[in-house]
């Protein structure tokens, strides 16, 4: 193929561009024709992309690649072969309706058929064996990745862009561990330093080109499924920026940026600017997931702002993840960066399970607290919150645990005591960096819980000075969050942000169109050497 005239230039900045499976089902018209394009003016441009959902993530391709190594697991069951079949004609079908020239399409089908065919022999294998371990389902998912990012790197080249495809599969060589000094049973950080490393080195091979890299980045150990979880692009697409020193990784989603609540439960939420990344991630972690808990400590580490885009709309300033003020920057008008004299958000998180459990006081109460610990961890149960007394102890455990297995703790637990099992609640969070200084906040809350008429059935502050949390029932969920946003966080804009201030009247960021002349600098232009 001839040269392509749209290239990366190797001497601008790198930045590292994540889009999420229902951005590449939904708008990959958006990436291609504006988001990459635009830029490329002034910057070195690395997508990584995530398997292709159409409508929502549960319905969305990796969910297919889940339940086709469920058939196949099935005796005699072929619906996996079905499943196959429509995961390569919904490719086939996007690839037709994006690309013109037919000597790119041609070759995308073929290897479009190719990959499926794989797929297809490693659920084969499956089926004959009655079994799939970690590393086949591992590689069953990947195909997701695969697929997607073969259409959007081609994509790319029918629109003159010249990108290239960049699979991550083979980079961790399970068998081969003492060469690549990490240990194949502790995702530690030399884990995540040694694959920052191998996929930049992978990316810096392309040279000019643009690459499209697949989120998927091969067998961990224990699994990527279990060690990391679903959402592992996010952590890929990190991984990269570290390893790139990029200028900022921006995660492209289908919200604004992050709000002062979830923006489908609460109407006038309010986009935030900007948060630290502490805020960020006591708001994953308790129900608003809009990235993967592990990247921002992987980021952060390195100094890389994360920037949060709406793929709808590209020309908005999104929210900008950073460590408080840096020092150089404490001084003159930008000293009261941060300061929001209330807090920074409220999050809610639903189907929440609350264990209370009453010592028998047959064990000191040291001994109780390790019986009841012990016994969480021989059958993997996660507490997402916790108030104790000497002989009283009430968590709060998340939906995703495995009935099965809580049934056996509760078996272990009841030797210790009696125990009540509450299901139905809901664990209310409010967050702020600057909450640990506020005198009341916490009887603000629990005073407007109190007046809404919502019961709280346990508090747990202090686990993190930046977030007070309550349990309640579910059914007063989101009453609950809309009365505690409206009273607790102003309704005015807030004082001017650190953003703000670095952005007085600044035209976006971005243009649609490529620039005359450069775009004005942006916030991370100023914020960075
Ligand atoms: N505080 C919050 N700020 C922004 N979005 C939030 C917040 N809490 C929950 N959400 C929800 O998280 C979702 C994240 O965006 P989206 O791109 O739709 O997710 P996904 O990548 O999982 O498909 C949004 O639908 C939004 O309603
Ligand atoms: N395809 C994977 C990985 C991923 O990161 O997805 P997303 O970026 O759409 O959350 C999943 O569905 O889990």
């Amino acid at each position: 193929m001839a040269a392509l005239p749209i290239f990366n230039k190797e001497c601008l900045p790198w930045i590292v561009q994540k889009f999420g499976g229902t951005s590449v089902g939904k708008f990959l018209e958006n990436i291609t024709d504006t988001i990459v394009r635009s830029h490329l003016e002034t910057h070195r441009v690395v997508l990584v992309c995530s398997a292709r959902s159409n409508n929502i993530k549960t319905e969305g391709t990796t969910s297919k690649l889940f339940k086709a190594s469920e058939e196949a697991l099935k005796h005699g069951s072929k619906e996996y072969i079905r499943i196959v079949d429509e995961i390569y004609e919904d490719h086939v079908k996007a690839s037709r309706e994006i690309i013109i020239k037919n000597e790119i399409l041609k070759e995308l089908e073929n290897q479009l058929f190719q990959d499926c065919a794989k797929l297809k022999s490693f659920l084969d294998a499956a089926q004959l064996i009655d079994e799939i371990s970690p590393r086949l389902q591992d590689n069953i998912i990947g195909i997701g990745e695969t697929l997607s990012c073969r259409i959007i790197a081609a994509a790319l080249q029918d629109k003159g862009i010249n990108a290239e495809f960049v699979k991550l599969d083979k980079i961790i060589n399970l068998d081969n561990i003492t060469e690549q000094e990490f240990d194949a049973n502790n995702l530690n950080q030399k884990f995540y330093d040694f694959l920052s490393k191998k996929i930049a080195d992978t990316v810096n091979r392309c040279g000019n080109r643009i690459p499209v890299v697949t989120g998927y980045f091969g067998m961990v150990p224990g699994g990527i499924l279990d060690s990391i979880g679903r959402g592992y692009t996010d952590l890929c697409a990190a991984l990269l920026a570290v390893g790139l020193k990029a200028k900022e990784l921006q995660i492209w989603k289908e919200v604004d940026g992050i709000y002062t609540a979830d923006p489908r439960k609460v109407p006038n939420a309010r986009l935030l600017p900007i948060i630290t990344p502490e805020e960020a991630a006591e708001l994953t972690y308790y129900g608003s997931e809009v990235i993967h808990p592990y990247t921002m400590e992987q980021v952060m580490r390195s100094n890389i702002p994360i920037r949060i885009k709406n793929v709808m709309k590209p020309l908005g300033e999104g929210t900008i993840i950073f460590p408080d003020a840096p020092k150089k920057y404490k001084k003159g008008s930008l000293k009261n960066g941060y300061h929001r004299r209330h807090p920074t958000a409220v999050t809610i998180k639903n189907n929440i399970i609350v264990l209370n459990i009453h010592s028998n006081r047959k064990i000191m109460s040291h001994g109780f607290f390790a019986k009841i610990f012990a016994a969480l961890d021989t059958y993997g149960i996660t507490v997402d919150l916790i108030s104790t007394s000497e002989v009283h102890v009430s968590m709060a455990l998340g939906a995703e645990i495995i009935k099965k297995d809580l049934q056996k703790a509760l078996k272990e637990l009841e030797k210790l005591g009696d125990v009540d099992v509450l299901e139905g609640m809901a664990i209310l969070s409010l967050v702020g960096k600057k909450m640990k200084n506020m005198v009341g906040i916490a009887g603000k809350m629990f005073t407007t819980l109190a007046e809404a008429d919502v019961n709280i059935e346990m508090i747990s502050q202090g686990a993190s000075e930046i977030n007070i949390s309550c349990v309640i029932d579910d059914f007063n969920a989101d009453k609950a969050l809309k009365i505690i946003h409206d009273h607790l966080l102003p309704q005015s804009p807030p004082a001017l942000s650190f953003h703000d201030q670095l952005l007085p009247q600044s035209p976006p960021t971005l243009s649609l169109h490529i620039p005359q002349a450069p775009p004005a600098l942006s916030i991370l232009d100023k914020l960075l050497p």
